[in-house]
């Protein structure tokens, strides 16, 4: 300590009172060659200078000679501490000591781009923070994996192979091993002895192909870490990305690479003794966490500022596979005249939330044309000019139903940057205001339930009363498909206008809420078959085969942006039977009349509940219904229509009760539909005529029953076209 220049009574002081903290443990306070003590030294010094400076205003020099000395001491116990690294050589992982705050190299700086997108900040300008807003840069000795939150993994890149990764030439041939978190799909990697001497490793001729190679070949460091120590980039599913340096170099390939767990508790105990921590709920993964989640924050915080000049935008980097493009894909998606909105505008310049493509295999900024020819590393970067909803689609790559469905839906696109609309994910229809729908068990009728039945209502040899209440037997078969005849009698009931039984109002609610002066007559309703499931006062079993809707959605789905400017639609990832539910119509339900206000302000597609209209009195205007997944939706809201030929037809179900002024709407496959089909039901709409309050579009569907085809002008009415404008 003396040849730091400490005195000996300085010295006795600090030792007993750490002694005292430390209970007479000695062995760590000797640990890191007493660095702890060091550090308790420089810190009172630290302290006094400190207090020195701000008590004796009237004599500044003599406290900025404190903090001289302070400075001079710390970097003494650096070079020490580097010379001691130099001497330990291979067979003990170097000592690599750093203290809060940024002091010489290890100085926290963390970089806001990742990417060097326009308008980014320059990526080889580093932001330092102040060692108030920085405050650790976790110490690191070695090169390995520990698992993170959310099937995270974390891979060791080489950032030092990069030719001008200022890390490399200010530490000349320190390797500066980077982990790096990524998410995964649940697997870790652990990076072996091979693996790390492909990080130190300019020597390897022929380095393996691995995540590694791949991002050093990419030139990552020139782009994410140029002067960084602790890089952070937001992942689409959410979560954010850490490269952690570490530095100056660790050893070669010889070194053992602690386990996991030795890491994680190695690191604890360091920030327990080094940061004095007293916590004893610290964790090192919580404190990773903690960084992630406050990185967030502070992303989302400076998207949302409208002032934000767009320099000092971060750019949020994506690396998730579901957002990786395909080379053809690409180049589609960059000739593409396709790329509309749902309603057929093209926006793709004017988006707010601009991603720009980048081609890992050369990690340098790169326009969308360069991205052909490359297929594997393409990741979108959305620029921080993404809203805080945009933000959350993307986040909602893996899962759009935020875990609230059984099944995870992800939703992918592979045309263009643009992320889902914003919208609440729900799985049960909820009543925005006024609408009339309750539900009591007091209620249900008798006739509207099985309360004799047991176990399988299916294997009754007759319907029980829930079946026979809406048809003459039970609409579904065993193994949840519907009835055959039960489904074809429905498609014709939709399809065949011979088959079509409509039924007209006294007074229309949908006339009604026009609230013109003349009142027109009811244009007419389609009477449709119903399905009733088994419900709460029913005494079968809660899988009873007569209880299908209610169980949920159970296929493999997937969102997607359609290719022919429909915009988004869904598709089923698997092969799907003839007659199989696959989800209900979810949104809020709304009278008619909130419906036509509301359409008033914003383009909607609702879909009326109509399908026992006219055969009933309506005795309220609460009672008239639709349903509008716009703005709280489920999955069946990217649902596109087909005209007549669609794969999924709805299907009123009553579950509850058969109160016909509410029901479910429930879609079942037409036919078998292959594996990647985009799944459509028909609207209903009428593309010429103005019955329904539906937000009219051009309709795309490609079904040669289309009714939205353009009738020829026949010359008879050409001629008077021309006479008319004559
Ligand atoms: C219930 S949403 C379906 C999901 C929608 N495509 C989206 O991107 O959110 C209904 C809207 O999708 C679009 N759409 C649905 N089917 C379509 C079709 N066959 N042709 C063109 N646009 C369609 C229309 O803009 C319609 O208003």
């Amino acid at each position: 300590m003396e040849a730091l220049g400490i005195d000996r009574e300085r010295v006795k002081q600090v030792l007993k009172d750490l002694l005292a903290t430390y209970e007479n443990n000695w062995e760590l306070i000797a640990v890191d060659n007493y660095s702890v003590l060091a550090d308790a030294i420089f810190e009172e010094k630290e302290t006094e200078a400190t207090r020195e400076m701000e008590e004796k205003k009237k004599k500044p020099e003599e406290a900025e000679c404190s903090a001289a000395e302070v400075d001079r001491g710390k970097k003494k116990v650096h070079e020490l501490a580097d010379e001691d690294e130099d001497s330990m050589a291979e067979a003990v992982p170097p000592l690599k000591r750093l203290r809060r705050g940024g002091e010489g190299g290890s100085a926290l700086t963390l970089n806001q781009s990742t990417s060097p997108s326009l308008g980014s900040p320059s990526l080889n300008e580093p932001t330092t923070y102040d060692n108030d807003t920085v405050p650790i840069l976790l110490p690191y000795h070695d090169a390995g994996a520990f698992i993170v939150p959310k099937d995270e993994t974390l891979t060791v890149t080489d950032m030092s192979s990069s030719p001008n990764h200022p890390d490399s030439m200010e530490r000349g041939n320190s390797s500066i091993p980077i982990l790096e978190m990524e998410k995964t799909n649940g697997h870790v990697d652990k990076q072996d002895g091979e693996t790390v001497s492909t990080v130190h490793g300019t020597t390897n001729d022929v380095p393996p192909p691995t995540t590694i190679q791949r991002f050093s070949d990419q030139n990552l460091a020139a782009t994410q870490a140029e002067s960084s120590a602790l890089e952070l980039a937001s992942s689409a599913s959410g979560e954010v990305k850490i490269n952690l340096s570490f530095a100056p170099a660790t050893g070669g390939s010889s070194l053992r690479l602690p386990s996991e767990e030795e890491l994680r508790r190695a690191m604890e105990d360091k920030c327990l003794r080094s940061y004095k921590i007293l916590d004893p709920n610290f964790s090192v993964v919580g404190f990773l966490n903690d960084i992630c989640s406050c990185y967030m924050d502070l992303a989302i915080k400076a998207n949302n500022s409208a002032n934000q000049s767009p320099e000092k935008l971060p750019v949020l980097t994506t690396n998730v596979e579901a957002l990786k493009i395909s080379a053809a894909r690409m180049d589609f998606a960059s000739s593409s005249t396709n790329d509309h909105n749902v309603d057929g505008t093209d926006d793709r310049n004017g988006s707010a939330a601009r991603m720009e493509l980048m081609i890992s295999d050369d990690h340098t900024r790169d326009d969308e044309n360069s991205a052909a020819g490359d297929s594997m590393g393409l990741v979108v970067v959305p620029e921080c000019q993404a809203s805080a909803d945009e933000y959350r689609s993307i986040s909602n790559v893996s899962d759009i139903t935020l875990g609230r469905e059984t099944v995870e839906i992800p939703w992918v696109n592979e045309f263009n940057e643009k992320v889902p609309p914003s919208f609440f994910y729900i799985t049960q229809s909820l009543v925005y205001k006024d609408a009339e729908v309750k539900f009591t068990v007091g209620d249900i009728r008798d006739d509207q339930c099985c309360s004799s039945c047991c176990g399988d209502c299916l294997a009754l040899s007759m319907a029980c009363s829930c079946a026979t209440a809406a048809n003459n037997g039970f609409a579904y078969a065993v193994g949840g498909l519907l009835q055959n005849d039960f489904l074809e009698d429905c498609i014709s009931e939709a399809r065949d206008p011979r088959k079509h039984v409509v039924q007209y109002c006294k007074e229309c609610p949908i006339q009604k809420a026009k609230n013109e002066d003349v009142l027109e007559n009811c244009k007419g309703h389609l009477k449709r078959k119903v399905i009733k499931e088994c419900w709460i006062k029913c005494r079968c079993n809660q899988r009873c085969g007569n209880r299908v809707v209610q169980q949920g959605i159970h296929n493999k789905l997937q969102v997607f942006f359609t290719p022919n400017g429909k915009g988004w639609g869904l598709r089923t990832l698997e092969k799907l039977p003839k007659g199989a539910f696959v989800s209900e119509f979810a949104g809020e339900i709304l009278t008619i009349t909130e419906y036509c206000q509301r359409s008033k302000e914003k383009p909607t597609c609702p879909f009326v509940l109509d399908a026992h209209w006219g055969s009933e009195e309506l005795s309220g205007d609460n009672k008239s219904l639709c349903l509008d997944g716009t703005q709280y939706g489920n999955i069946s809201r990217f649902i596109n229509h087909r005209c007549l030929d669609a794969n999924l037809i709805d299907i009123p179900v009553h579950v509850e009760n058969t109160d016909p002024h509410y029901y479910h709407l429930a879609f079942f496959t037409t036919r078998e539909i292959d594996a990647m089909e985009e799944l459509t039901w028909d609207y209903g709409v009428e593309f010429n005529d103005h019955v329904y309050p539906t937000t009219p579009f051009h309709c795309r569907c490609g079904s040669e029953f289309c009714r939205n085809i353009k009738k020829p002008i026949t010359k008879s009415k050409k001629s008077k076209k021309r006479g008319m404008r004559e």
